[in-house]
């Protein structure tokens, strides 16, 4: 078998003209630009381009875009200060302080102090709580976007397996979540799992996010399922000095085997921004208490 490629590019090209629409509606009802503030602190050189890349998407999509870069040695209490005035700024619908920060600081405790409806990455224990009892709130973009694609892919997910490999908060337990919202039998397994590989063999759906580069291998992959690869690793490339990116997933053996799986780059990634901005669209019209159909984008 040779796997159906999974274009999440495509997709997410689809939901941001989808997001655009409804943040023009937006603009003409509430008489301004919704409004998404980012937190970059530090250097670090992929944060900087995610960031970059929110800014842009942002505005292309016809809303207001905030950018604060603080330097790396930015005291904890400086950065919670400007999480602050951002949670009292009426032109802030969304307000997402990039990961990871400096060692030096918490991030729980960054992450406490927003205002979870403003919390558009979905990280506040307050969101968390709300999704693991199925109440509104707003849910971490790089799942939601998993669930996007899967859906789109295969319809109803309703009493399939799906094994998710990998537990982070940011990805594995949302991920986890949404499935059993979905109906699916979820299994959560990670690098202690015991024969991982045959855990692996009974999903009709699995989802890699485990942070390990080409772990999963194809002969671990029941035939025809569905793989949903959120692996991004940097790893030394064929010619001297070059690197390239690589997912969790063993792409050349799993792609045999595989219903259909997500490239790597161009799978789950693009869709972790489309999702922010969906987000941020949406908050903007709960806070300003305007009507939207969220089903729709
Ligand atoms: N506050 C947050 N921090 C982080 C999040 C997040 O959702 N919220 N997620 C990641 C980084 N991230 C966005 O912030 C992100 C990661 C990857 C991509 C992406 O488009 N990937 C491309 C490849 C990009 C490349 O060439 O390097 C792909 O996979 O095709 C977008 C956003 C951690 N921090
Ligand atoms: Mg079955």
């Amino acid at each position: 078998m040779t796997a159906q490629i999974i274009d999440g590019k495509a997709f997410a090209a689809g939901l941001r003209e989808r997001v655009g629409k409804v943040a023009a509606d937006f603009e003409a009802k509430a008489g301004r630009k919704a409004g998404l503030a980012v937190v970059l602190v530090g250097e670090d050189p992929a944060s900087q381009v995610y960031v970059r890349n929110k800014g842009k998407q942002t505005i292309a999509c016809g809303m207001e875009s905030f950018e604060h870069k603080l330097a790396a040695d930015t005291s904890e209490a400086d950065l919670l200060a400007v999480v602050e005035k951002l949670n009292a700024d009426p032109a802030v619908d969304g307000i997402l302080v990039q990961l990871p920060l400096p060692s030096h600081m918490n991030e729980q405790k960054v992450i406490a102090a927003i205002n979870p409806d403003k919390d558009v990455d979905g990280f506040h224990v307050v969101n968390v709580g709300r999704l693991s009892t199925g109440l509104p709130g707003f849910v971490p973009c790089t799942p939601l976007g998993c669930v996007m694609l899967l859906k789109d892919q295969l319809g109803s997910l309703s009493g399939l397996d799906a094994v998710v490999v990998g537990r982070s908060n940011i990805v594995g337990k949302p991920m986890a979540q949404l499935l059993i919202a979905e109906s699916c039998t979820v299994t959560v397994a990670h690098s202690r799992t015991q024969d991982l590989p045959e855990v692996v063999r009974r999903a009709d759906i699995v989802v890699a996010a485990v942070g390990r580069p080409e772990m999963i291998k194809g002969e671990w992959i029941k035939p025809g399922a569905t793989v949903i690869d959120v692996g991004i690793n940097r790893v030394a490339g064929a010619e001297e000095g070059k690197t390239r990116l690589v997912g969790d997933v063993d792409f050349g053996s799993a792609s045999e085997v595989a219903g259909a799986i997500t490239p790597v780059p161009g799978g789950v990634g693009p869709m972790t921004i489309a999702v922010l901005l969906r987000n941020t669209i949406v908050a903007a019209h709960r806070n300003a208490g305007i009507a939207l159909d969220e089903s729709t984008i």
